[in-house]
Protein backbone atom coordinates (compact mmCIF):
# COMPACT_ATOMS: atom_id res chain seq x y z
CA UNK A 1 0.00 0.00 0.00
CA UNK A 2 0.78 3.28 -0.75
CA UNK A 3 1.96 6.02 1.78
CA UNK A 4 -1.54 7.45 3.07
CA UNK A 5 -2.37 11.40 3.18
CA UNK A 6 -5.13 12.47 3.58
CA UNK A 7 -6.68 16.31 4.15
CA UNK A 8 -7.08 18.76 6.08
CA UNK A 9 -9.92 18.86 8.58
CA UNK A 10 -10.21 19.86 12.32
CA UNK A 11 -10.29 16.95 14.52
CA UNK A 12 -13.16 16.01 16.22
CA UNK A 13 -14.10 13.60 19.01
CA UNK A 14 -17.02 11.50 19.65
CA UNK A 15 -18.33 12.17 23.55
CA UNK A 16 -18.06 8.63 24.00
CA UNK A 17 -17.76 6.82 27.41
CA UNK A 18 -13.88 7.21 27.57
CA UNK A 19 -14.28 3.10 28.03
CA UNK A 20 -10.34 1.87 28.16
CA UNK A 21 -10.63 -2.11 27.44
CA UNK A 22 -6.62 -2.86 27.45
CA UNK A 23 -6.82 -0.74 30.65
CA UNK A 24 -4.25 1.87 28.99
CA UNK A 25 -4.15 5.04 29.46
CA UNK A 26 -6.86 5.06 32.08
CA UNK A 27 -6.28 8.78 33.34
CA UNK A 28 -6.79 9.61 29.66
CA UNK A 29 -10.16 11.34 28.53
CA UNK A 30 -12.33 10.59 25.19
CA UNK A 31 -11.06 13.78 23.81
CA UNK A 32 -7.49 12.14 22.88
CA UNK A 33 -8.62 8.86 21.16
CA UNK A 34 -7.16 8.56 17.97
CA UNK A 35 -9.09 5.07 16.73
CA UNK A 36 -12.03 3.48 17.48
CA UNK A 37 -12.98 0.20 16.82
CA UNK A 38 -16.46 -0.81 17.75
CA UNK A 39 -17.53 -4.31 17.57
CA UNK A 40 -15.77 -4.74 13.82
CA UNK A 41 -16.26 -7.31 11.42
CA UNK A 42 -14.57 -7.66 8.07
CA UNK A 43 -14.30 -10.53 5.08
CA UNK A 44 -13.01 -10.31 1.58
CA UNK A 45 -15.76 -12.83 1.47
CA UNK A 46 -18.06 -14.68 3.38
CA UNK A 47 -15.79 -15.59 6.12
CA UNK A 48 -14.63 -12.86 7.96
CA UNK A 49 -10.39 -12.37 8.33
CA UNK A 50 -11.49 -9.96 11.28
CA UNK A 51 -14.32 -10.79 13.94
CA UNK A 52 -15.49 -8.86 16.43
CA UNK A 53 -12.81 -6.37 17.43
CA UNK A 54 -13.40 -3.58 19.89
CA UNK A 55 -10.48 -1.24 20.92
CA UNK A 56 -9.31 2.40 21.18
CA UNK A 57 -6.22 4.18 20.36
CA UNK A 58 -5.29 7.41 21.65
CA UNK A 59 -2.74 10.20 21.55
CA UNK A 60 0.70 9.39 22.53
CA UNK A 61 0.40 5.80 22.62
CA UNK A 62 3.01 3.27 21.29
CA UNK A 63 1.22 0.11 19.76
CA UNK A 64 2.03 -3.13 18.47
CA UNK A 65 -0.09 -5.50 16.07
CA UNK A 66 1.09 -8.96 16.03
CA UNK A 67 0.12 -12.02 15.24
CA UNK A 68 0.41 -14.77 12.52
CA UNK A 69 0.72 -14.45 8.66
CA UNK A 70 -2.64 -14.01 7.42
CA UNK A 71 -4.09 -13.26 11.04
CA UNK A 72 -5.29 -10.18 9.56
CA UNK A 73 -3.41 -7.27 10.86
CA UNK A 74 -2.92 -5.22 7.59
CA UNK A 75 -6.64 -5.64 7.27
CA UNK A 76 -7.15 -4.33 10.34
CA UNK A 77 -5.43 -1.41 9.89
CA UNK A 78 -6.97 -0.85 6.68
CA UNK A 79 -10.34 -0.65 8.53
CA UNK A 80 -8.37 1.56 11.26
CA UNK A 81 -7.45 3.84 8.20
CA UNK A 82 -10.68 4.03 6.53
CA UNK A 83 -9.61 2.06 3.41
CA UNK A 84 -11.94 -1.07 3.81
CA UNK A 85 -15.18 -0.42 5.42
CA UNK A 86 -16.24 -3.20 8.04
CA UNK A 87 -18.95 -5.46 7.21
CA UNK A 88 -20.28 -4.95 10.70
CA UNK A 89 -19.26 -2.22 13.52
CA UNK A 90 -18.17 0.90 13.35
CA UNK A 91 -14.79 1.96 12.92
CA UNK A 92 -13.60 5.69 14.05
CA UNK A 93 -10.62 7.81 13.14
CA UNK A 94 -10.01 10.77 14.71
CA UNK A 95 -13.10 10.84 16.19
CA UNK A 96 -15.06 11.00 12.14
CA UNK A 97 -16.02 7.83 10.84
CA UNK A 98 -12.88 5.95 9.38
CA UNK A 99 -14.23 5.95 5.87
CA UNK A 100 -14.86 9.41 5.21
CA UNK A 101 -11.70 10.56 7.39
CA UNK A 102 -9.85 13.21 5.23
CA UNK A 103 -7.25 14.45 6.99
CA UNK A 104 -4.16 13.83 5.22
CA UNK A 105 -1.82 15.94 7.45
CA UNK A 106 -2.82 14.03 10.51
CA UNK A 107 -1.72 10.33 9.32
CA UNK A 108 1.61 8.78 7.97
CA UNK A 109 2.06 5.75 6.66
CA UNK A 110 5.14 3.56 6.35
CA UNK A 111 5.31 -0.22 4.97
CA UNK A 112 7.75 -2.98 4.10
CA UNK A 113 6.41 -1.82 0.37
CA UNK A 114 7.15 1.71 1.75
CA UNK A 115 6.42 3.64 -1.67
CA UNK A 116 6.46 3.97 -5.36
CA UNK A 117 8.97 6.76 -4.76
CA UNK A 118 11.49 4.53 -3.64
CA UNK A 119 11.85 3.74 -7.56
CA UNK A 120 11.77 7.11 -8.10
CA UNK A 121 14.59 8.81 -9.67
CA UNK A 122 14.73 11.74 -7.14
CA UNK A 123 16.29 12.62 -3.69
CA UNK A 124 15.83 12.36 -0.19
CA UNK A 125 14.95 15.93 0.12
CA UNK A 126 12.25 15.86 -2.71
CA UNK A 127 10.61 12.59 -1.19
CA UNK A 128 10.83 14.45 2.07
CA UNK A 129 9.07 18.13 0.46
CA UNK A 130 6.42 15.49 -0.75
CA UNK A 131 5.23 15.84 2.27
CA UNK A 132 4.60 19.29 2.80
CA UNK A 133 2.18 19.38 -0.71
CA UNK A 134 -0.87 18.69 0.99
CA UNK A 135 0.00 21.85 3.64
CA UNK A 136 0.58 24.01 0.24
CA UNK A 137 -1.72 22.20 -2.37
CA UNK A 138 -0.26 22.90 -5.84
CA UNK A 139 1.58 25.78 -4.66
CA UNK A 140 5.10 26.54 -4.59
CA UNK A 141 7.08 25.44 -1.34
CA UNK A 142 8.07 28.53 0.76
CA UNK A 143 10.82 28.76 3.19
CA UNK A 144 9.05 27.92 5.66
CA UNK A 145 8.05 24.44 4.14
CA UNK A 146 12.30 24.28 3.14
CA UNK A 147 12.90 24.86 7.27
CA UNK A 148 10.64 22.06 7.83
CA UNK A 149 11.66 19.53 5.51
CA UNK A 150 15.38 20.40 6.72
CA UNK A 151 14.09 19.73 10.36
CA UNK A 152 12.30 16.49 9.49
CA UNK A 153 15.61 15.22 7.78
CA UNK A 154 17.89 16.07 10.54
CA UNK A 155 14.97 14.51 13.38
CA UNK A 156 15.39 11.12 11.23
CA UNK A 157 18.78 11.89 11.25
CA UNK A 158 19.20 12.07 7.09
CA UNK A 159 20.25 15.67 6.67
CA UNK A 160 24.14 14.40 4.92
CA UNK A 161 21.91 12.19 2.26
CA UNK A 162 19.30 15.04 1.96
CA UNK A 163 21.09 15.12 -2.13
CA UNK A 164 21.07 11.30 -2.48
CA UNK A 165 18.64 9.88 -4.70
CA UNK A 166 16.34 7.54 -2.97
CA UNK A 167 17.42 4.52 -4.96
CA UNK A 168 20.63 4.79 -3.86
CA UNK A 169 20.09 4.19 0.32
CA UNK A 170 19.79 1.19 2.31
CA UNK A 171 16.39 -0.40 3.60
CA UNK A 172 16.77 1.61 6.82
CA UNK A 173 17.96 5.28 5.55
CA UNK A 174 15.34 4.34 2.95
CA UNK A 175 12.55 3.43 6.04
CA UNK A 176 14.04 7.01 7.63
CA UNK A 177 13.62 9.30 4.64
CA UNK A 178 9.78 8.39 4.56
CA UNK A 179 9.49 8.77 8.05
CA UNK A 180 10.86 12.32 7.57
CA UNK A 181 8.45 12.68 4.81
CA UNK A 182 5.57 11.74 7.10
CA UNK A 183 6.99 14.06 10.27
CA UNK A 184 7.19 17.05 7.30
CA UNK A 185 3.65 16.84 6.73
CA UNK A 186 3.14 16.82 10.08
CA UNK A 187 1.62 13.44 10.95
CA UNK A 188 0.68 13.57 14.43
CA UNK A 189 -0.38 9.62 14.01
CA UNK A 190 2.67 7.30 12.62
CA UNK A 191 1.13 3.63 10.87
CA UNK A 192 3.94 1.54 9.88
CA UNK A 193 3.53 -2.18 8.36
CA UNK A 194 6.72 -4.44 8.82
CA UNK A 195 8.62 -1.33 8.31
CA UNK A 196 11.82 -3.07 8.58
CA UNK A 197 11.54 -6.07 6.38
CA UNK A 198 14.62 -6.02 4.50
CA UNK A 199 16.68 -3.59 7.16
CA UNK A 200 19.73 -4.80 8.03
CA UNK A 201 19.82 -5.45 12.16
CA UNK A 202 21.81 -2.93 13.21
CA UNK A 203 19.52 -0.19 11.23
CA UNK A 204 16.69 -1.97 12.99
CA UNK A 205 17.77 -1.01 16.18
CA UNK A 206 18.24 2.32 15.05
CA UNK A 207 14.83 2.93 13.19
CA UNK A 208 13.32 1.92 16.85
CA UNK A 209 15.29 3.95 18.84
CA UNK A 210 14.03 7.19 16.11
CA UNK A 211 10.28 5.75 16.41
CA UNK A 212 10.64 5.97 20.64
CA UNK A 213 11.88 9.45 20.56
CA UNK A 214 9.04 10.82 18.20
CA UNK A 215 7.07 8.76 20.51
CA UNK A 216 8.44 10.30 23.38
CA UNK A 217 7.31 13.82 21.48
CA UNK A 218 4.03 12.90 21.08
CA UNK A 219 3.50 11.33 18.79
CA UNK A 220 1.15 8.30 17.99
CA UNK A 221 2.58 4.99 16.82
CA UNK A 222 0.72 2.16 15.65
CA UNK A 223 3.08 -0.54 14.45
CA UNK A 224 2.83 -4.32 12.58
CA UNK A 225 5.35 -5.93 13.54
CA UNK A 226 6.87 -9.66 13.09
CA UNK A 227 9.73 -8.76 15.08
CA UNK A 228 8.71 -9.53 18.39
CA UNK A 229 12.04 -8.51 20.07
CA UNK A 230 11.44 -5.11 18.78
CA UNK A 231 7.99 -5.05 20.35
CA UNK A 232 8.71 -6.03 23.19
CA UNK A 233 11.85 -3.54 23.82
CA UNK A 234 9.92 -0.91 22.41
CA UNK A 235 5.84 -0.46 22.38
CA UNK A 236 4.09 0.01 25.13
CA UNK A 237 0.90 -1.58 24.32
CA UNK A 238 0.70 -5.24 22.06
CA UNK A 239 -2.62 -6.09 20.60
CA UNK A 240 -2.13 -9.54 19.71
CA UNK A 241 -4.67 -11.01 16.80
CA UNK A 242 -5.58 -13.91 15.00
CA UNK A 243 -9.21 -12.89 13.37
CA UNK A 244 -9.59 -12.32 17.02
CA UNK A 245 -8.57 -10.18 19.60
CA UNK A 246 -6.42 -12.57 21.68
CA UNK A 247 -4.80 -9.74 23.78
CA UNK A 248 -4.59 -6.16 24.02
CA UNK A 249 -2.67 -4.67 27.36
CA UNK A 250 0.68 -3.25 28.48
CA UNK A 251 4.02 -4.79 26.31
CA UNK A 252 4.93 -6.32 29.99
CA UNK A 253 1.55 -8.27 30.67
CA UNK A 254 1.75 -10.13 26.78
CA UNK A 255 5.09 -11.54 27.24
CA UNK A 256 3.59 -12.80 30.49
CA UNK A 257 0.42 -14.60 28.77
CA UNK A 258 0.00 -17.70 27.04
CA UNK A 259 -1.45 -15.36 24.62
CA UNK A 260 0.73 -15.37 22.10
CA UNK A 261 1.01 -19.62 22.06
CA UNK A 262 -3.06 -19.48 21.67
CA UNK A 263 -3.29 -17.17 18.36
CA UNK A 264 -0.08 -18.91 16.82
CA UNK A 265 -1.90 -22.50 17.61
CA UNK A 266 1.37 -23.37 18.81
CA UNK A 267 4.32 -23.15 21.74
CA UNK A 268 6.18 -19.52 20.13
CA UNK A 269 8.97 -18.39 23.12
CA UNK A 270 10.37 -14.55 22.65
CA UNK A 271 13.59 -13.83 21.65
CA UNK A 272 15.59 -11.58 22.89
CA UNK A 273 16.80 -7.94 21.10
CA UNK A 274 15.94 -7.61 17.64
CA UNK A 275 16.39 -11.15 16.46
CA UNK A 276 13.72 -12.09 14.45
CA UNK A 277 11.14 -15.34 15.41
N1 LIG B 1 -7.43 -8.10 -1.02
C1 LIG B 1 -7.72 -9.31 -0.51
N2 LIG B 1 -8.65 -10.09 -1.09
C2 LIG B 1 -8.96 -11.29 -0.57
N3 LIG B 1 -8.39 -11.82 0.53
C3 LIG B 1 -7.46 -11.07 1.13
C4 LIG B 1 -7.07 -9.80 0.66
N4 LIG B 1 -6.11 -9.29 1.48
C5 LIG B 1 -5.90 -10.21 2.44
N5 LIG B 1 -6.70 -11.28 2.23
C6 LIG B 1 -6.78 -12.47 3.09
O1 LIG B 1 -7.24 -12.05 4.35
C7 LIG B 1 -6.54 -12.73 5.39
C8 LIG B 1 -5.84 -11.71 6.29
O2 LIG B 1 -4.82 -11.06 5.53
P1 LIG B 1 -3.95 -9.89 6.11
O3 LIG B 1 -3.04 -9.45 5.02
O4 LIG B 1 -4.84 -8.89 6.73
O5 LIG B 1 -3.15 -10.64 7.26
P2 LIG B 1 -1.75 -10.24 7.93
O6 LIG B 1 -1.87 -10.67 9.34
O7 LIG B 1 -1.44 -8.81 7.67
O8 LIG B 1 -0.75 -11.18 7.13
P3 LIG B 1 0.85 -11.09 6.98
O9 LIG B 1 1.42 -11.10 8.35
O10 LIG B 1 1.17 -12.36 6.24
O11 LIG B 1 1.14 -9.85 6.21
C9 LIG B 1 -5.58 -13.70 4.70
O12 LIG B 1 -6.21 -14.97 4.62
C10 LIG B 1 -5.41 -13.10 3.32
O13 LIG B 1 -5.15 -14.11 2.39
Amino acid sequence: MEELRMSDAEATVDGGTGVDPAGNGAARTAGDRVIRLSDVTFGYTAAPVVEDVSLDIHDGEYVAVVGPNGSGKSTLMQIMLGLLRPDDGEARLFGEPAHSFDDGQRIGYVSQHASAAKEMPITVREVVRMGRFPHVGFGRLGAEDDRIVDEALATVGMADFADRRITKLSGGQRQRAFIARALAGEADLLVLDEPTVGVDAESVEAFYDLLESLNDDGITVLLIEHDLGAVTDHAERVICLNREVYFDGPTAEFVDSDALARAFGTAVGFLGGSEKR
